[in-house]
């Protein structure tokens, strides 16, 4: 039986039952799983299709442990009912929210073994109602929870894992029994909690963090999780734990727990599994396609079928990227697709006949092409392709949705069309005058273009196409100043708008200036709309005295979260985060003197919630068609 290459949705159920039952045990019993969980969870879901109440698809599972007896649980230890799609998250979201106002727990889902902790006794889920008591492990273990790092000395809930740090650092000296290290922290929480004897593990340094599933949790109404989504995976991301999902709770805990559990799971919590699925197939050519300011490389495939859906196409990235992996034209390469961004490729072994993927010469106007950082662009600013990305990438910007690039080329090819300012003189004549326009769409499309006349400030300073200036950061910088003021701003001036930098400001003032001409073009052009929205506040934190953690920790939370971390208290500063609010620090006095408001520690771990939105670009995306 092949185990590994199958295509679970077309499996018969005998053969399913087989595949799961080999892959249980060589995940549960040997620990040595063969392939990626979300391989394995397509098998389950073929099953459930086909037999939903199938002791396969229920049963609660635990790996095997070296334990000192049972104990038996107060509240169940249950599985989690598993989502792969946010569309799923929403759908049951829906189905129990009582509104749009319904409260949700959004928290990492840690990836490691669950444990619960009674006060006395450290115990795995096992079945669900019966763990393995595992309290001989104590001496390794450290709790985190709200408020407290340390000893297990309080009754908790929660995974027990190796932080990624510590996974980094002292796991890369730790020898496991019998030789070698562990590949992923995973194994090496499995592993250690396998060991009959933890001397060996205690001498070497080893340390398992048991979190508790309360210490990160972001609060959402229902109708705002699909809008908070990417932030939010974002932010849970960037914690230092290993996860393979994200966990969304209903908030009402009576609520939740009168809906009560199946066998395998509690009604009132889902997980959002991570699906980062990988196969190999063979790279057959590569093709360099425009992006507005530089090429990208596109991996041409022999097709590979990822869970359900045939990939021919997958992203390069760049130049780099290329040369970092040493991947040539007919390598074999492993192609990854996590959830819905476009396939990557991962890694490649050579194949027998090969050749390069690189080129020299600009595709379009044979110009020699350069290197800028990891890019390579064509240095030609009449470059006829680059030119068509650039005005494409600009119309869009302005919105305008029913001129495509097919229409953009011809136009570019037949009317001597180059710029924005180019298409405001536009006539249906000269729409006319290309294949295939009827007057009334000629009509309209000149409408919609005059109507796109008058446009955000906003827009229009994303129409530029200057790296890393999309609408997002073009609105920040207009909730500080206006188009006339912007052009007058200095390097340093901009740099200090939150949020805009050094690099940022170094390429608007240049860019600024080289285009300055086609700007005042524009401008007399457009009819300019300046919203003068309130400065993105956010917010600034400090802290002061010893805390559980070192400092950096607390600051990295502080950032996941949308604040920004100061060394000083000023007046500006939204926060004093103190380790005892009580103590007489210079910061203390001054944050008092200055009316700063100041919390414990505590009290700040308890307030975390969803940052306003972080500024993200979605520069550079492009869609392959796939
Ligand atoms: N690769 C393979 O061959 C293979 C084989 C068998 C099983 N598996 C994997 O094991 C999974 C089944 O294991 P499972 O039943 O433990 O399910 P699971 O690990 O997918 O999810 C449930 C568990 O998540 C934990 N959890 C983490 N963060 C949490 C939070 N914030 N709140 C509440 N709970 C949280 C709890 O321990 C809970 O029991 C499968 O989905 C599959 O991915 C893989
Ligand atoms: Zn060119």
């Amino acid at each position: 039986m092949d185990t590994k290459n199958f295509i679970a949705e077309k499996l018969d159920r005998d053969e399913l039952i087989r595949l799961i039952e080999y892959h249980n045990r060589r995940y549960w019993d040997e620990g040595e799983p063969e392939i990626p969980d979300a391989r394995y969870d397509e098998l389950i879901r073929a099953l459930q299709k086909l037999e939903p109440d199938h002791e396969l698809v229920t049963r609660v599972y635990a790996p095997a442990v070296a334990g000192s007896g049972k104990v038996r649980h107060l509240r169940p230890m249950l599985s989690l009912d598993k989502a792969y799609s946010l569309e799923e998250v929403l759908e049951w979201a829906k189905k129990f929210a009582r509104s749009e106002d319904e409260e949700l727990l959004v928290e990492p889902k840690y990836d490691g073994i669950s444990a619960n902790f009674d006060g006395r006794v450290l115990s795995t889920r096992g079945d669900g109602e019966l763990g393995e008591n595992i309290t001989d492990k104590l001496p390794l273990v450290e709790l985190e929870t709200a408020g407290h790092t340390g000893k297990v000395d309080r009754p908790v809930r929660g995974e027990l894992v190796i932080r990624d740090d510590d996974f980094k650092t002292l796991y890369s000296h730790i020898r496991k029994k019998g030789g070698g290290v562990y590949k992923n922290s995973r194994n090496a929480v499995a592993g250690i909690m396998g060991l009959k004897e933890i001397a060996e593990m205690e001498l070497q340094g080893a340390k398992i963090t048991l979190v508790d599933y309360n210490l990160v949790s972001f609060r959402v109404k229902y109708s705002e999780l699909a809008a908070k989504w990417e932030e939010l995976r974002r932010q849970l991301e960037a914690l230092p734990y290993p996860q393979d999902g994200i966990v969304i709770k209903l908030a009402d805990s009576a609520y939740s727990a009168s809906l009560g559990n199946t066998a395998h799971h509690p009604r009132g919590e889902i997980a959002f599994k991570f699906t980062n699925i990988r196969r190999e197939t063979r790279l057959i050519g590569v093709e360099w396609s425009f992006g507005k300011n530089c090429l990208t490389p596109v991996a041409e495939l022999e097709p590979v079928e990822i869970s359900g859906t045939t990939i021919r196409r997958a992203t390069l990235h760049n130049i780099q990227n290329i040369l970092e992996l040493g991947v040539q034209i007919g390598d074999t390469v492993t192609v990854e697709r996590a959830g819905d961004v476009i396939p990557y490729i991962v890694s490649s072994t050579p194949g027998e006949e090969r050749r390069s993927p690189l080129i020299e010469d600009c595709p379009s106007c044979g110009a020699k092409l350069v290197r800028r950082g990891p890019e390579l662009c064509c240095p030609n600013p009449e470059c006829p392709e680059t030119q068509l990305q650039r005005l494409a990438a600009a119309v869009r910007n302005l919105g305008i949705e029913r001129l495509g690039e097919p229409t953009l080329r011809k136009l570019m090819e037949n009317s001597g069309v180059r710029h924005l300012g180019d298409l405001f003189e536009l006539t249906a004549m000269d729409l006319l005058r290309l294949d295939g326009f009827a007057a009334k769409s000629a009509a309209n499309l000149i409408e919609e273009i005059q109507k796109a006349r008058i446009v955000n400030d906003y827009q229009l300073l994303a129409a530029l196409n200057i790296p890393n200036i999309g609408a997002n950061v073009a609105k920040v910088i207009f909730s500080h100043t206006d188009f006339a003021g912007l052009r007058r701003m200095s390097e340093e001036e901009l740099s200090a708008i939150p949020g805009i930098g050094p690099e940022r400001a170094k390429a608007l003032v240049s860019e600024l200036a080289a285009q300055s001409e086609y700007l005042d073009e524009l401008l007399g052009a457009v009819r300019l709309i300046h919203a003068a929205a309130p400065a993105a506040e956010i917010p600034t934190v400090c802290f002061t005295g010893k805390m559980p953690e070192k400092r950096s920790y607390y600051e990295k939370l502080a950032t996941a979260h949308g604040y920004r971390s100061a060394d000083d208290v000023t007046s500006s500063l939204s926060l004093l985060v103190a380790a005892d609010p009580a103590e007489n620090s210079g910061k203390l006095k001054k944050a008092a003197r200055l009316g700063v408001k100041v919390v414990s520690l505590d009290e700040f771990l308890s307030m975390l919630s969803p940052a306003s939105a972080p500024i993200a670009e979605a520069d550079g995306q492009l869609s392959l068609g796939i």
